[in-house]
């Protein structure tokens, strides 16, 4: 089963809270039938279910820490699998959150071919979270969880993005400007794939 998934062209997207992986993971889906995979959305579909381990999960998200990484990866991997046939390739939003979590990633399913780095300015991502924070009904869009997911953020990511920029995948995408531009750039990433 596994093996399925062996040779498939793997993204990951990476950036902050609120820096836009999520809008512009949907216009690579519309354009490029990837597969989308976010762990945080999974991790919020286990929560969901009401299962036990979606409550454990549950109050780590709501104090805005990080969750064990075989429960992230295991769900990534399930979720890669069921996808297999149709997929042109995934992208792997929110993760790794940490060098560590990108090692495994590496051992247990394989290489990612490409890093998009989607860089907005903290006070960008905070007033963009704020603003999903009216709709999104996520118990950690608000002021107190967002503060803290920021710096989380710093502290562990910015180690991952130096860690694949040694390998030379890395494309930083500057978030600031409106989504359609920002595409435009995103686009020229995936092309060089092919
Ligand atoms: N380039 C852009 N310009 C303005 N708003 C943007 C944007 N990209 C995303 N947004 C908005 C959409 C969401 O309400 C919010 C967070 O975007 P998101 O895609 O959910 O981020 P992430 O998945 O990185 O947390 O910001
Ligand atoms: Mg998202």
């Amino acid at each position: 089963m596994a093996d399925k998934i062996k040779n498939a062209k793997i993204v990951f997207v990476v950036g902050g809270p609120g820096s836009g992986k999520g809008t512009q993971c949907e216009k690579i889906v519309a354009k490029y039938g990837y597969t989308h995979l976010s762990s945080g959305d999974l991790l919020r579909a286990e929560v969901a279910s009401g299962s036990d381990r979606g409550k454990q999960l549950q109050a780590i998200m709501q104090k805005g820490e990080l969750v064990p990484l075989d429960t992230v990866l295991d769900m990534i991997k399930d979720a890669m699998i069921a996808k297999a046939d149709v997929s042109k390739g995934y992208l792997i939003d929110g993760y790794p959150r940490e060098v560590k979590q990108g090692e495994e990633f590496e051992k247990k399913i394989g290489a990612p071919a490409l890093l998009l780095y989607i860089d907005a300015k903290g006070e960008t991502m905070v007033k963009r979270l704020m603003k999903r924070g009216e709709t999104s009904g996520r118990a950690d869009d608000n002021e107190e969880t967002i503060k803290k997911r920021l710096d989380l953020y710093y502290k562990a990511t910015e180690p991952v993005i130096a860690y694949y920029e040694k390998r030379g995948i890395v494309r930083k995408i500057n978030s600031e400007l409106p989504v359609d531009e920002v595409f435009a750039i995103v686009e020229k990433a995936i092309d060089e794939l092919k």
